[in-house]
Parts: C-alpha cells; sequence; structure tokens
C-alpha cells in the first residue's frame, strides 16, 4: 500500500487528498449503522489511521454527536497530513481531546466506536497508549466500526494480537487486507488512488531498494555476465550497470580473444575467460559450475547468434536452476528450451515476434498478450519499447520512463545489467520492472542535462541517483 501511495502522490493525488477520501468513505460507513444524532466516539491513534478518523469526525459532526480522543499530545502524531486534519477539528471547535492516560479512557455509552487506532503501519502487538484503549473499546456495549483494519490486526499478514479491536464493521481502503478475506463486514472503499499508480512503475516501487545498516558483502548479489565474443563493449556494459545498480560484484565470463579489451573497460570487473572467440557448447560445464556460487547469470549481451553459440545457450540454460537475465540473441532458444531456472527475459518487440510472441501497436493490447506469452512460456518479460511492459504471467505492469534518445546501441546491455543485480534481491516481475524504471530514468536524465545524442556508457553514472535519489521514497 505504501508504495502504491507513493506512485499516486508522484502521479499528483497527494496521501492528504486519499486521506479525505478515507475520512469520507468511513463517514458513510458510520451513517449505514447509525440514526442522526445518535453518539459517535472516535478513538485515534497517532498515524494516518488516525489521521483518517480525524477527518472522518469532520464529516460526522454536523449530523451527529461525535467526539474524538487521540490516544497522546498533538505534538506526537507521526505525519504531517494527521496532525494538519487534528488541527483543523481544534480550529473547528469540534469535540477533540487528548487522552494521556488511556489506562483511564472513558468512552462513556457511545451508540457507534469509530477505531482509527492502528492501521497498516502497525508492527508487532499493539502497545500502551494503544493496547488500554483497545481493551476499553472492547468493553462498550457500541457498534464498532474499524479504520482500515481492526487495531491489533497485522494488516501485512491477518494475524490477529491478543489485544485487538472486535470490529462490526470494516471500511478498509482500495484493496482487501490479508486477514479480511471472507468477512461480511468488510466494505472496500475507493478512495481515489488511480489504477495508474498500480499498472505504472514509479517511484514507490523503489521503497524494496532500502538498505539495512548491517548488511554486508554478498547480501546485494553476485552478478555473472556471460557474454562477449563479436561484441566487447556489451558485457562490460552489462557488468558495469549491475554494479551500478548496486551488486555486490560482478563477474564477466567471456572468450579469451576478448578479455583484456573487457578488462580495459573497468577494473571493477572480475573477467573470467573460456577458450577462444566464442560461446561454445564445451564451455557450458565449465559456466555451470562457476554458476554456483553467484546469485544471477545474465547471457547473452554481445555473444552473437553463431549456431554453436546458441547450442551453448541451450545447454547451459538446460542445466543451470537459478536465476538468469536473457537478452539478445540468447532470446531466441528460450521457447525451445526446458530449463529449471527462473528467466527474465528483456526482448524488444523486433526480438518478441522472433521469439514467437505477439506483436501490437497498442500498448495495452500488448500488455495482455505479453501477460499470455509469459505465462504460456512460464518466464519473466519484459518487452521494451516505448511503454516498455512487464509480466510474469501473472501480474502485468508497464513503464513509462526512456525516450527517443535510448535507441543508441548499448542501452539494452545496460538494462540487462540492472535487472540482473535487481534480481539478486527481488521477484523477478518486480526486478524487472524496476530495471526499467531506473534505465529509463538514467536516460531521461541525461537527455534532459545534454540532448540525444547519448551514449549507453553515459547512463551507468546516473542508475544510482535513479534508484535511490527520490528521498520522498
Ligand atoms: N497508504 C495509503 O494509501 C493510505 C493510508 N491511509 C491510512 O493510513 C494508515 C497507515 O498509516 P500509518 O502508516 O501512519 O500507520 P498507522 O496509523 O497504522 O500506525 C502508525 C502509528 O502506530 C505506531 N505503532 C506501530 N506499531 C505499534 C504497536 N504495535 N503498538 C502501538 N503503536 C504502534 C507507530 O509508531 C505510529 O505512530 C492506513 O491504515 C490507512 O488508515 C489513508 O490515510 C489514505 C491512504
Ligand atoms: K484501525
Amino acid at each position: 500500500m505504501a508504495a502504491v501511495d507513493r506512485n499516486a502522490a508522484a502521479l499528483g493525488v497527494s496521501t492528504k487528498q486519499l486521506m479525505e477520501s478515507s475520512g469520507n468513505a468511513l463517514a458513510r460507513g458510520v451513517r449505514d449503522v447509525a440514526d442522526p444524532d445518535e453518539t459517535v466516539a472516535v478513538v485515534a491513534g497517532r498515524g494516518n489511521n488516525g489521521g483518517d478518523a480525524f477527518v472522518a469526525a469532520r464529516f460526522l459532526a454536523d449530523e451527529f454527536d461525535a467526539s474524538v480522543r487521540l490516544l497522546g499530545r498533538p505534538e506526537t502524531i507521526t505525519t504531517d497530513i494527521a496532525r494538519e486534519n487534528w488541527d483543523a477539528l481544534r480550529s473547528a471547535e469540534i469535540d477533540a481531546e487528548r487522552v494521556l492516560d488511556s489506562t483511564a479512557l472513558d468512552l462513556g455509552d457511545p451508540d457507534v466506536v469509530l477505531d482509527g487506532v492502528l492501521g497498516t503501519g502497525v508492527t508487532g502487538a499493539p502497545r500502551e497508549p494503544e493496547r488500554s484503549a483497545i481493551v476499553a473499546m472492547n468493553e462498550v456495549d457500541a457498534t464498532v466500526v474499524s479504520v482500515d483494519v481492526p487495531s491489533g490486526t497485522d494488516a501485512d499478514t491477518g494475524a490477529v494480537a491478543d489485544v485487538a479491536v472486535d470490529a462490526d464493521r470494516i471500511v478498509t481502503f482500495h484493496d482487501l487486507k490479508p486477514g479480511l478475506e471472507g468477512r461480511a463486514d468488510v466494505t472496500v472503499a475507493d478512495i481515489g488512488i488511480p489504477e495508474a499508480a498500480e499498472t505504472f512503475v514509479g517511484p514507490g516501487d523503489l521503497r524494496s531498494l532500502s538498505r539495512d545498516p548491517r548488511a554486508h558483502k554478498g547480501d546485494f548479489g553476485r552478478v555473472m555476465v556471460i557474454g562477449g565474443g563479436p561484441y566487447t563493449g556489451a558485457p562490460a556494459l552489462c557488468a558495469q550497470a549491475a554494479l551500478r545498480a548496486g551488486a555486490d560484484l560482478a563477474y564477466v565470463a567471456c572468450p579469451d580473444a576478448i578479455a583484456g579489451e573487457v578488462q580495459g573497460y573497468a577494473e571493477d570487473l572480475i573477467v573470467e575467460s573460456f577458450d577462444g572467440e566464442r560461446l561454445r557448447p564445451a564451455h557450458v560445464d565449465d559456466l555451470l559450475a562457476a554458476a554456483e556460487g553467484r546469485d544471477v547469470v545474465v547471457i547473452g549481451p554481445g555473444l552473437g547468434g553463431a549456431d554453436e553459440t546458441l547450442d551453448a545457450v541451450r545447454d547451459f540454460l538446460a542445466g543451470y536452476d537459478g536465476t538468469a537475465v536473457v537478452d539478445a540473441d540468447a532470446l531466441q532458444v528460450v521457447p525451445e528450451v526446458d530449463t529449471d531456472a527462473d528467466l527474465v527475459c528483456t526482448p524488444h518487440q523486433g526480438e518478441l515476434a522472433k521469439m514467437g510472441g505477439p506483436r501490437e501497436d497498442d500498448w495495452e493490447v500488448r500488455a495482455a498478450r505479453v501477460r499470455e506469452f509469459a505465462a504460456e512460456l512460464d518466464v519473466t518479460l519484459l518487452v521494451k519499447g516505448a511503454y516498455d511492459v512487464i509480466s510474469d504471467g501473472e501480474t502485468t505492469r508497464a513503464n513509462r520512463t526512456g525516450n527517443p534518445g535510448m535507441t543508441v546501441g548499448g542501452t539494452g546491455d545496460v538494462l540487462a545489467g540492472i535487472t540482473g543485480a535487481m534480481a539478486s534481491t527481488q521477484a523477478p516481475g518486480q526486478a524487472a520492472a524496476i530495471a526499467a524504471y531506473a534505465n529509463g530514468t538514467a536516460g531521461d536524465v541525461v537527455v534532459d542535462e545534454q540532448g540525444y545524442g547519448l551514449l549507453a556508457s553515459d547512463l551507468l553514472g546516473e542508475i544510482p541517483t535513479a534508484l535511490w535519489g527520490d528521498r520522498d521514497a
């Protein structure tokens, strides 16, 4: 939800607007169970769940005998928008008081209790002062309406804590939360989050990239690029992109003939070469052994399409059972290969057609067909275009970042490298979605600064900011 919320804000629909809609929906929920002039006791915690309850109180105050209890001091309200809505209650002289000792919380004899104590931001079982307030709410003989989730319910898992609100009705926002499935007393309220906030990859998707300060080397991936032969720049770009996207180590497995040149592009790369001028089936056993110690393999960049090379790609994928990003010439073997690996394929539309996939001009039609094709192949597809389409066969996303300057050679190698890095910490579909977004954002920044004529290598330095530069994410 927090990711969708951030994506909505990036589309111009602020969390405060969503809070207004949430409060309005709550007021409707209360009207459904109460008659005019009945008493409504609103109990609010200090997060946005409480903020929703403040808005509801503003909607209800004219019609009902409504009063608000805030659990704690207004200064300790955790978000600006919740505090602004608390202040609005006070300014409007709506009955709203703070409760400094929740063990002495006296709700009187209300007809309805509105539970805005804890929502999706809860971690662990309720602590004080929320804990005693929940007990007090359960002791009152009233219809209890919960905001988003009954307080004390873990919104990620649906687990109910030892102390939790026993709700008669729940008004939940945007989507059914875990633990609420199958309950007859739940209303899912549309609070105006545009579908685009879920369809299009946005800054909210980057939230999962935050790092634990206790992380150590290897936590963010050892990425192995199998590439090069006729081309030398492609594997080097790809592996450098993986490092810029946060991988801890990037290895390039390439032919001896070009190893020196690949290493020459960047000292950060670990080049491990095999004999000859191109990949052949004889190399596959050694590559499979090397891949054992790595988190993700990216196969394809600069390999070329020689028959023996494609045979080797086929053999490699048949013997591999980790996660592999497949790009460029290697893509064409995917439909015929039998593998236990999780494949993330990154074709442009021409390559997709060569794989037997759909060719559709309209992106929404393409998205639906790409999903079917991903399900048929049992792979994740990232189909590059003006709107990139990403699907794992179930969830389908689109990415709008990027620009026509990125038609230059090498940008696909960069994308494959970012995808490789992301796939070492994220599920394949999410890895591909974030990679497409970051690659396009990097390209947009370069073109904004200098105009067209970008080089794929220009993207590299912009990748970290594209992934971690959004301080609000
Ligand atoms: N994400 C969205 O799109 C929207 C969310 N909204 C509301 O925002 C809620 C989430 O708000 P927040 O993230 O601020 O979180 P909550 O309001 O659910 O709770 C956070 C507060 O509870 C405290 N807390 C956490 N665990 C606790 C525990 N075990 N015992 C006692 N206190 C605990 C935190 O320190 C914080 O003060 C949703 O449930 C929903 O009601 C709506 O305002 C509208 C849109
Ligand atoms: K609640």
